[in-house]
């Protein structure tokens, strides 16, 4: 196997990768509020991976989005190695974002006018690194994934797993000390899916990437160093 390209950031060691702490959040529904996540505790560690297990409608896009600084939570607090979340400004969460966490989303969101090496390279390029530079991290991951030979693709050019690949090397792109996936095979045929987990898993050990993964499937779940599920809006610990 090819050396892993890229671990993740350093400094803050000791601090765990995400942490949140009585995280409430509700929707109005109608004159109802629809109460999804009603205090969730949960800690994810440098380097530790964390399946999450749960029903659909049970609130895993939600406590994922929220993790991810992507969505507000009504109470609570959200800590991002280390950092408290709660006063930032909208510049300030983008930017902690940015330089720490990648998201793999159910359906890859990859820009379909670009390239998978484009795709991959920007998010780099977003952060300050040079084209050249961007370029080569870029090729050096879609050839871990085993897409070298396609670097030069349209999503439309390439298959679902393949797709769901690009998506994978452009949240590890930047080296984020947490990656958050929601069902990231979940539109994917058995085997395709088979293929993406593999490489999935592979990267995150290979990284030491912390990762929050949102998954039905119980044989990638049982792969990830810890199991967790969301029961009453609260998020509790699995055998
Ligand atoms: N913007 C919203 N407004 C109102 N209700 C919402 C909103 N977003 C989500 N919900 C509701 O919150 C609940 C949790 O949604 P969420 O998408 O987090 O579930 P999930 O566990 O990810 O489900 P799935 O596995 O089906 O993707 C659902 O019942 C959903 O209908």
């Amino acid at each position: 196997m090819a050396a892993p390209p890229g671990g993740a950031g350093g400094g803050e060691k000791r601090e765990p990768a995400l942490l949140l702490a009585g995280v409430k959040r509700r929707y109005a529904q109608g004159a109802q509020a629809l109460e999804i996540l009603r205090g969730v505790d949960l800690k994810v560690a440098q380097g530790q991976s964390v399946a999450l297990v749960a029903p659909s409608g049970s609130g895993k896009s939600t406590l994922l989005h929220i993790a991810g600084l992507l969505e507000h939570s009504d109470e609570g607090e959200v800590f991002i190695a280390g950092t408290s979340t709660a006063r930032l400004a909208d510049r300030e969460r983008t930017r902690l974002r940015r330089l720490n966490i990648g998201f793999i989303y159910q359906f890859h969101h990859l820009l379909g006018e670009f390239s998978a090496l484009e795709n991959v390279a920007m998010p780099q390029m977003i952060r300050g690194l040079s084209r050249a530079q961007a370029d080569a991290r870029a090729k050096e991951l879609l050839t871990y994934l085993g897409l070298g030979a396609r670097l030069t693709h349209r999503p439309s050019e390439l298959s679902g797993g393949e797709q769901q690949r690009v998506a994978i090397a452009r949240a590890l792109a930047n080296a984020p000390r947490l990656l958050l996936a929601d069902e990231p095979t979940g539109n994917l045929d058995p085997r395709t899916s088979d293929h993406v987990f593999g490489a999935l898993t592979e990267l995150v050990r290979a990284t030491g990437v912390a990762a929050l993964i949102a998954t039905h499937n119980l044989e990638l779940a049982s792969r990830m160093d810890r199991r967790v599920t969301l029961r009453e809006g609260k998020v509790v610990e699995l055998a």
